[in-house]
Order: structure tokens, then C-alpha cells, then sequence
């Protein structure tokens, strides 16, 4: 309960801070959203190993959005589940013209 009226206070009053994952498989664009988010520019990228993390602001609100490496052939994806304790959000990328 208290911990719901400290989001509400400083939703209206202050700065909240929300985390957010983000997965899907390797190319899918991760972190090209990520460092369009960021700096909005599109980079050019390297497949993640591991994952990137970076601090995104917008309006009052100061999200820490983790970008997780989906490459099957390192074996990466069984690892995601290790990110989603104490989340806000998830959201799963898809190159939506991936035919495979
Ligand atoms: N045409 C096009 N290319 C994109 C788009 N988003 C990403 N790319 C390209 O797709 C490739 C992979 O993008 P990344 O952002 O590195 O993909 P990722 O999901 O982070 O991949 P992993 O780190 O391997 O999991 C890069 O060459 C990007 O420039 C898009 O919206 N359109
Ligand atoms: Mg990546």
C-alpha cells in the first residue's frame, strides 16, 4: 500500500522511475530502438552479447530500458529470464518482416 502511494506522489509530484526489458530474437532491432530512444539517431550496431542498458527520459518519467542479445547460436535466449525480476515493463521486439 505504501509503496503504491509513493508511485502515485511521485507520478503527480515528482520523478518515477520504471524499468523495462526488452527481448526478442537476434536482428529483431532491440537495440536499435534502444540508441534511437537514447539519442535519437539510428546507430549502426553490433549483435549484443550480454545486453546493453541505458537511461531513457520522458516527461517526468525516468525509464532504465534493458536491451537483451536474442542470437540462438550463443545460446543467449535462456538467459532472458534472468531480467525480469523487479520489471515494470516488457516488450518484445519483432522484425515483422522475418519470414522464418
Ligand atoms: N531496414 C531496417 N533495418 C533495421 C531496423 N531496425 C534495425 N535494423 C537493422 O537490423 C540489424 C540488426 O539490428 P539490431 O538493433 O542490432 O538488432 P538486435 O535485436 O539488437 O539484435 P541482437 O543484439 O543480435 O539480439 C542492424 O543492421 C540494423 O541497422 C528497421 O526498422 N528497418
Ligand atoms: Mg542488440
Amino acid at each position: 500500500m505504501g509503496q503504491a502511494f509513493r508511485k502515485l506522489f511521485d507520478t503527480l509530484f515528482g520523478n518515477t522511475e520504471i524499468r523495462v526489458v526488452m527481448v526478442g530474437l537476434d536482428n529483431a532491432g532491440k537495440t536499435t530502438i534502444l540508441y534511437k530512444l537514447q539519442i535519437g539517431k539510428v546507430v549502426s550496431t553490433i549483435p549484443t552479447v550480454g545486453f546493453n542498458v541505458e537511461k531513457v527520459g520522458y516527461k517526468n518519467v525516468d525509464f532504465t530500458v534493458w536491451d537483451v542479445g536474442g542470437q540462438g547460436r550463443h545460446n543467449l535466449r535462456p538467459l532472458w529470464k534472468n531480467y525480469f525480476t523487479s520489471i515494470d515493463g516488457l516488450i518484445y521486439v519483432v522484425d515483422c518482416h522475418d519470414r522464418e
